[in-house]
């Protein structure tokens, strides 16, 4: 049966090309599908890191009271921003293939971070990126950097940093792959959790809805990427804290590494783990038991000492 479905999105020209890409998965399905734009509180508040505003959930409540009022089925989200507990009566009904998880350098000068002079200022406003670049580059100059992807290259083209960091998926998304001048190492500059992969959400009482978004569900980065939101789960993560974590699933093996660094940026050393597991990804309980090895990474993180919230 083909139903007509609206997805609530944000405007962002990103959010957007998301929304779209939904849009035309499920139309491939028969369904006839419509958008409806609102704007977020985390669109609204620029002057501030979302560290300091409220975290993850402003870009996604005002698309929740759209789904719970009716005026809309299903909410696309970058995975990245959707907290690790939605509220009760939300859920993730599926998500979407993976595109790049790297970060990437984007610079009209410099090749790379090697290349930057000393003391140089580079743009953003995410802890887990100041941490990560302290630690490479200890001399740099890390300075706050918000607004949606085209807001930051603008600021980044009006000369006010020598580079920013930003995420190469939406880079691609957008048509902007030119701009990177490279992705850096998963190793070093590692992502954020969920980072470059779409989440849908969905009110959980609507079993119709989630038997329609199921099929555009992409195993693989699923089980990654719940391993990577076990581990902010378990550390009880958002974006004040510096965390990363990445997943990867190759025969049958999930590995993961996640990095802890201090929120209060003292120059204490990065806390490092990895953990990996057989899985079979056809189990009943894959998800689980990909979220239970995120887990266990991140408690390897605390006994070495990371602060858990
Ligand atoms: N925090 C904002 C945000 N949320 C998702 C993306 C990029 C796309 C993605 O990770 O899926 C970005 C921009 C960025 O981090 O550069």
């Amino acid at each position: 049966m083909t139903s007509h479905l609206i997805i609530a999105t944000r405007e962002s020209r990103l959010a957007l090309w998301q929304a779209n890409h939904v849009k035309h998965l499920l139309e491939m399905q028969g369904h006839t599908v419509s958008l409806l734009g609102m704007t977020t509180q985390g669109d609204q508040i620029l002057d501030q890191p979302l560290s300091k505003v409220g975290g993850k959930g402003l870009f996604i409540k005002e698309l929740e009271v759209a789904l719970a009022d009716g005026s809309a089925h299903i909410a696309v989200h970058s995975l990245k921003d959707v907290p690790m507990d939605l509220p009760e009566g939300y859920q993730l009904a599926c998500i979407l293939e993976r595109e790049d998880p790297r970060d990437a350098w984007v610079s009209p000068h410099f090749e790379s971070l090697a290349h930057l002079p000393e003391g140089a200022v580079v743009g953003t406003s995410s802890l887990r990126r100041t941490v990560l670049l302290q630690a490479l580059r200890p001399d740099l100059k890390i300075e706050p950097l918000r607004g949606n992807l085209d807001t930051r290259l603008r600021k980044l083209d009006e000369g006010q940093y020598a580079g920013i960091v930003l995420a190469s998926a939406g880079l691609k998304r957008l048509g902007l792959k030119d701009r990177i001048r490279h992705a850096f190492a998963l190793d070093t500059m590692t992502p954020a959790a969920g980072q470059g992969a779409i989440g849908i959400e969905i009110c959980a009482d609507r079993q119709d809805l989630h038997r329609i978004l199921s099929s555009l569900n992409h195993l693989p980065t699923a089980v990654q990427v719940y391993a990577e939101r076990g581990v902010s789960r378990t550390m009880g993560g958002s974006c004040s804290m510096p965390l990363a974590a990445h997943a990867t699933l190759a025969s049958g093996q999930l590995s993961i590494h996640a990095t802890w660094g201090d929120p209060q940026l003292k120059n204490t050393p990065l806390i490092h783990a990895r953990a990996q597991c057989t899985l079979d990804t056809s189990a009943p309980d894959a998800l689980s038991q990909a979220t239970d090895l995120g887990k266990r990474v991140a408690q390897q993180l605390i006994s070495q000492g990371a602060l858990a919230h």
